[in-house]
């Protein structure tokens, strides 16, 4: 796999850093996860492929002992406030001292820097910072946040692991290492950058939920079906527009401009009631195989039976019965393998892994009176 041979430690964190975790092992690393020896269950729900280490990084043994793993290491990843690791005696200063070739990532909300880089958030806070929850709403409704999504994920955990991997390519020629600060914030904002180079051809001209793409058009929504579920249309170009009005079976002369504005609603009407007159299954024999842009709103277990998925085998099953998105992107001579298998029991690893890094057998002894709990993740709600 593309990262075999890469040592990562991650910090456990609560969910970017995880998900950077997660992707970094399903593609080939090895994921060492630092958990606190007092934590009676993980709420690291995307572990797969990792190992635990349980450590009191209150206690300096317990601090020296994470200082000679990422000395060993190619990467560290931590998810705490600005300061924190410097606190523990492991900044980046420290570790670098002791490996110039190791790959400092950062994972915070604000970044290292700027007034608000000690301050406690969650994925809105920061999605709210970078300009797109502003964007994010129905018209006339206040803005709504897509889940922890964008933040926490797409700009968080996703984009440390493609800092890691630059970090990991450059220092292929540099031989050096080097700190990646990851700003959730700006991470969200970088893949929101659409938003912004877009504004000059007036695409986001209209309040929130008023334009093409954000809930105004009525060729870009999501329809009710005669069965109480949802379709989903996408019909932007003229030629692909145009099948869809054939597929509805209505007349473009009955119905105004596809690009008319002040006509959305009234076209949006028409919509909602046609799309109400048959379920979703009668649509999608109709729609599927044409270019009208028009699918199924899946749930989370249907994604995995539908045809096209099935084919592709987008969506995996674990060891535990448990389904998931399968790894993303799919290398063709070097695809991710996932781990199938259960998750690590909080500090599971702890004493092959000291083993390993070479700590003698009374320093692992000392450790391991930390009696990992058995437990696998329950239900929090
Ligand atoms: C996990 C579910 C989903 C959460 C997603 C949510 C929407 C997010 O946005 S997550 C992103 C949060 N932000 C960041 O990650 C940015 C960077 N990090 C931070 O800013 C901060 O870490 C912080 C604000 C997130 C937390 O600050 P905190 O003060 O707690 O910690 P830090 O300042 O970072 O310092 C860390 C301290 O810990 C010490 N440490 C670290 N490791 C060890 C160790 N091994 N041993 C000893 N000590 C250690 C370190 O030294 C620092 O100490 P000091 O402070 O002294 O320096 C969650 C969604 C719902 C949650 C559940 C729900 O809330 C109910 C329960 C509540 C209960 O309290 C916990 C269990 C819950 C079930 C809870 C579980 C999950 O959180 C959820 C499921």
């Amino acid at each position: 796999m593309a990262l075999a041979g890469v040592r990562v430690i991650e910090l456990a964190g609560l969910a970017p850093a995880p998900f950077c975790g997660m992707i970094l092992a399903d593609f080939g690393a090895r994921v060492i996860r630092i958990d606190r020896t007092k934590m009676a269950m993980t709420v690291d729900t995307q572990a797969r492929g990792k190992q635990s280490v349980a450590l009191n990084l209150k206690s300096p043994k317990g601090v020296a002992v994470l200082k000679k793993l990422c000395v060993q290491s190619d990467v560290v990843l931590e998810p705490y406030r600005k300061g924190v690791m410097e606190k523990m005696g492991l900044g980046p200063d420290d570790l670098l001292k002791e490996n110039p070739r190791l790959i400092y990532a950062r994972l915070t909300g604000y970044g290292q820097s700027g007034s608000y880089a000690k301050a406690a958030g969650h994925d809105i806070n920061y999605l709210a910072m970078s300009g797109l929850l502003s964007m994010l709403g129905r018209s006339s409704e206040k803005p709504h946040a897509p889940m922890n999504l964008m933040a926490d994920f797409a700009g968080g955990g996703l984009m440390c692991a493609f800092g890691i991997v630059l970090a990991l390519l450059e220092r292929s020629r540099s031989g050096q290492g080097q700190i990646i600060d990851v700003s959730m914030v700006e991470g969200a904002a970088y893949v929101g950058s659409f938003m912004w180079k877009s504004r000059s051809i007036g695409l986001w001209n209209h309040p929130r939920g008023e334009n093409l793409l954000d809930g105004g058009a009525p060729f870009y929504d999501t329809y009710r079906t005669s069965d109480g579920k949802y379709v989903a249309v996408g019909a932007i170009e003229p030629q692909f527009y145009q099948q869809l009005l054939q597929g509805l079976d209505l007349d473009p002369a009955d119905l105004p401009s596809q690009m008319s504005v002040s006509d959305w609603p009234k076209l949006r009407h028409t919509f909602t009631h046609v799309f109400a007159t048959k379920t979703r299954a009668e649509w999608g024999q109709i729609f599927d195989g044409t270019d009208a842009c028009v699918t199924p709103v899946l749930s989370q277990d249907e994604v995995v039976s539908h045809p096209h998925n099935r084919v592709r085998g987008s969506f995996l099953k674990d060891a535990q019965g448990e389904i998931s998105p399968r790894p993303a992107p799919v290398l063709s001579r070097s695809p991710a393998e996932p781990s199938l298998s259960r998750d690590p029991f909080i500090g599971e690893h702890t004493h092959s892994v000291l083993q390993e890094y070479g700590f003698e057998k009374d320093q692992i002894e000392e450790f391991l009176s930390v009696v990992y709990v058995k437990k696998t993740r329950k239900k929090i709600f």
